[in-house]
């Protein structure tokens, strides 16, 4: 099947669409009592692309992001990931569609480790969470492998607060692409880091495109992050423009 978005023919299998999707805070919008923080939103990212989100501060690019990614639920319209509506999805099932179809990157390496677990327990977090044995072979080899291509093969044992910020945002990448997701969702990768450890990190996430054909959307504020990107969404009071 397949149907127009914004112009662009998209075919059913976009890793991830939006069809006039609109989230509104606190009030109707448009009336003075609410903000309407994303307004009819629609777009098509086809799989196997990396697309950034860029816009000035308030357009709308983290209720973009939490919204597509099903961190938040949009007042009206069409989220799809891998063709799977999410407005259809109990909260149970949309839990589990996170945890296995979909890879996160925050903003603060802080925020995204587990600091009471090691490097290598914090990658294969998800696959434990999905119920794997963290002791199979199978696991502890994905762990190590993704480390090992993030750069930090040695490092498995040892905690995050071990590492810098770089080097904890590269264990966050290996985390995000254990379940081989749909979609990689970044806020602001590299918002807190120095520019080499920046250039590491979207060098991953070009990687995990180029290499493993994963989707990867991220926000940023960082023009050589969206550089790094094949496509560029902008958005302006909460319309992509
Ligand atoms: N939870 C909320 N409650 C009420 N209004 C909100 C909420 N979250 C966001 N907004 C409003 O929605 C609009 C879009 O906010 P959003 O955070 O998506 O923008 P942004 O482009 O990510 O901004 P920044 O670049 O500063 O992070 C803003 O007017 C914001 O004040």
């Amino acid at each position: 099947m397949k149907s127009t978005v914004r112009g662009v023919t998209a075919v059913r299998t976009a890793a991830l669409s939006l069809e006039s999707v609109s989230r509104r805070y606190g009030g109707r919008g448009g009336d003075g009592r609410g903000t309407t923080a994303l307004d009819a939103v629609s777009c098509a990212v086809p799989a196997g692309s990396f697309t950034a989100v860029v816009g000035p501060s308030g357009s709308g690019k983290s209720t973009f992001l939490l919204c597509a990614a099903g961190l938040d639920r949009p007042t009206s319209g069409t989220v799809r990931i891998g063709g799977t509506d999410l407005g259809s999805l109990s909260e149970a099932a949309l839990t589990r569609l996170r945890r296995d179809r979909v890879g996160f990157v925050f903003q603060s390496h802080a925020l995204n480790l587990v600091p009471s677990l090691s490097i290598e327990e914090n990658v294969v977090l998800p696959l434990v969470l999905a119920g794997a044995d963290p002791a199979a072979a199978d696991v502890l080899g994905r762990g190590r492998e993704l480390l090992a291509r993030v750069g930090l093969g040695g490092r498995g044992q040892d905690r995050p607060s071990t590492l810098s910020g770089g080097q904890q945002q590269r264990v966050a990448v290996a985390r995000a692409l254990v379940t081989g997701p749909d979609v990689i969702f970044a806020d602001e990768p590299t918002a807190s880091l120095d520019p080499d450890s920046a250039a590491l990190v979207l060098a991953l996430l070009r990687d995990a495109v180029r290499i493993d054909g994963r989707t990867v959307v991220m926000v940023t504020h960082d023009p050589a992050a969206a550089d790094r990107a094949d496509t560029v969404l902008t958005m302006r009071d909460g319309r992509l423009g």
